[in-house]
């Protein structure tokens, strides 16, 4: 069932059009990533969502609520993460958590919240004193004190060492698991790719794909390539022969296979009827950053 409802939203700031007729859908429960590079209108569109700024046309619902009109109820049920955090430096955690949770009628147990995103050990420290990941962490924490329906988390892990990222995305699957519908804003393939159940590609305002992760990848119908070295001297047209295989490329003894379909299978069953090793086998599936550039023309540079 889906919660949120956008419909032909447009946002322009004077000559720019930042977000041009976007439509998507949200469910229930799901983890909605919206991916792009810098300047694509990711933050312009969620900001809409969020009832943040007034789109120039379209529409959108957010749990039967209009964003604009009934901002007060909204902001009761949904919670976002800022960009950059707002806080001033000398506030500590528990403060801080204080003073949001005294902003909502069902505030969550913050200590509780604390405890599962390793800041308990931190509750006196002044906001300034922490790290950059206990930074973010905090502000997931304080984006979740509101015991929201929907968590809008933007540029989640900007900044964070791989082991904090990691832990950061353990933790906003935890929060979808607790039923918590969570709209990703993001510029990391990986992150999409890892955390999304559906992802919307946006270039220069506008949606240029929506699927799930490995949906997109399929639509962008790369073709993989397995490379090996055979065990003793191989005929090409074995594997041209195939319905997989569309080159065979040679590199010293090295072989590429390209192809599309089971070409893994098709290969190498080809190869053990011949009694052929394929020796150092390795095969390069096409990723989300290959559908990316498929499907908008161009790469994402953060
Ligand atoms: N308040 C504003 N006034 C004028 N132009 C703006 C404003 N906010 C955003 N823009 C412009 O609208 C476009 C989309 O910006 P937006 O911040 O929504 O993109 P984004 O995809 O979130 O980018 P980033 O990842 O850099 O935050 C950009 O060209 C930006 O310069």
């Amino acid at each position: 069932m889906s919660i949120i409802e956008v419909n032909e939203l447009h946002k322009r700031y004077g000559e720019t059009v930042a977000v041009d007729e976007v439509s998507f859908t949200v469910d229930e429960g799901e983890i909605f990533g919206i991916l792009g590079p810098n300047g694509a209108g990711k933050t312009t569109t969620v900001e809409c969502v969020e009832g943040l700024r007034t789109p120039s046309s379209g529409s959108t619902s957010v749990l039967g609520l209009d964003p604009q009109r009934d901002r007060a109820e909204l902001r009761q049920r949904l919670g976002s993460q800022l960009q950059e955090s707002t806080l001033p430096d000398k506030i500590t955690v528990a403060e801080a958590l204080d003073l949001y949770a005294s902003f909502y009628r069902h505030p969550a147990d913050w200590p509780a919240l604390l405890e599962t995103l390793h800041l308990s050990d931190k509750r006196n420290t002044q906001y300034r004193r922490l790290s950059g990941g206990q930074k973010q962490r905090l502000s997931i924490a304080l984006a979740l004190v509101g015991s929201p329906d929907v968590a809008v988390l933007d540029e989640l892990t900007t900044g964070l060492d791989p082991q904090a990222r990691r832990d950061t995305w353990d933790l906003i699957e935890q929060i979808r698991d607790s039923g918590v519908t969570v709209i990703l804003v993001t510029h990391f393939m990986d992150e999409a790719e890892r955390l999304c159940d559906r992802l919307a590609l946006v270039d220069s305002g506008r949606i240029a794909a929506l699927d799930t992760p490995s949906g997109l990848v399929k639509r962008a119908e790369q073709q993989q390539q397995v490379h090996f070295r055979p065990s003793t001297p191989l005929d090409d047209e074995l594997l041209t022969g195939l319905p997989e295989v569309s080159e065979v490329r040679r590199s010293g003894p090295q072989i590429t296979v390209v192809g599309t379909g089971n070409l893994l299978h098709a290969v190498s069953s080809t190869l053990a009827r011949q009694q052929i090793v394929a020796e150092e086998l390795r095969v390069e599936q096409s990723s989300l950053d290959d559908a990316f550039v498929a499907l908008t023309g161009r790469r994402i540079d953060p």
